[in-house]
């Protein structure tokens, strides 16, 4: 998947300008940036769920298919299979009437996929009885899994994670970044991972952008990052990973 000159406005305010970046099946990125800086909404713009008066610009290029990012219905078309996201906040984002069991069948069922309910909970480390959960009986990092499980059920070729591991206590939060890590790998689903805190993705994502106000102002390999930061704000990212 490529993305070609991602820019966004909001009532005439310059929201991302200029953003391009690409990334192989089965690879993994990150999207870096202190609080503000756009990361979430590079999210929204790819899945056609930029708000609604938003202007968006340029072009998303998967399988020698160019989408423009300002085409919200082609899109929507390409959610699931395409593209699936884990959000930040996981529990809200499932259906607290119906149990994780029947959530997870109609994702497989309305994307057509050979996904069994039972292997993606176990793929997840859920035992099966978490089938018959409702998402108010998970804790916070259960939780998280389901809505890993739910996105990777859609089989898609990309996986938007948008710091999915915010709300998780230190162990948690390592663990599920490995989880991400290591299914999106086994399955060759690109891994998009939006942070703020370059230490938690420094040892899954080989490469990463850093985003500023809306603008790429870093990009290459972590290693030469943290090596060699090129400018303020990814400087201030690595002393903070190296405070600890
Ligand atoms: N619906 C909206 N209307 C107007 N401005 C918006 C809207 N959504 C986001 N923004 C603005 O877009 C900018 C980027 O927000 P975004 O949520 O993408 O930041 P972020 O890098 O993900 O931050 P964080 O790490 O805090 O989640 C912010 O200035 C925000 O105020």
């Amino acid at each position: 998947m490529r993305v070609d000159d991602l820019g966004c406005t909001i009532a005439g305010r310059t929201l991302l300008e200029a953003v391009s970046f690409s990334i192989g099946e089965g690879e993994a990125l990150a999207i870096l940036g202190p609080s503000g800086a756009g990361k979430s909404l590079v999210l929204r713009c790819l899945l056609g769920l930029a708000p609604e008066q938003a202007k968006v610009t340029g072009t998303l290029l998967r399988d020698e298919r160019r989408v423009p990012l300002a085409d919200r219905r082609a899109l929507a078309g390409l959610r699931g299979r395409g593209l699936a996201l884990v959000p930040q906040a996981a529990a809200a984002s499932l259906d607290p009437m119906r149990t994780v069991g029947a959530q997870l069948r109609e994702v497989c069922a309305l994307h057509a996929t050979d996904s069994r309910p039972r292997e993606r909970l176990a793929e997840v480390g859920l035992s099966q009885e978490f089938a018959l959960r409702y998402p108010h009986e998970l804790s916070g990092g259960q939780a998280q899994r389901v809505a890993l499980a739910l996105a990777l059920a859609c089989r898609p070729a990309v996986l938007l994670a948008d710091e999915p591991m915010a709300s998780l206590d230190c162990v948690s939060q390592a663990e599920l970044v490995e989880l991400l890590v290591t299914r999106c790998a086994a399955e060759r689903v690109a891994l998009v991972l939006v942070s703020h805190d370059l230490a938690r993705v420094v040892r899954c994502c080989p490469r990463a952008i850093v985003l500023d106000r809306g603008r790429v102002v870093a990009s290459g390999a972590l290693t030469e990052l943290l090596a060699t930061p090129p400018e303020p704000i990814t400087a201030a990212m690595v002393a903070a990973a190296r405070r600890g």
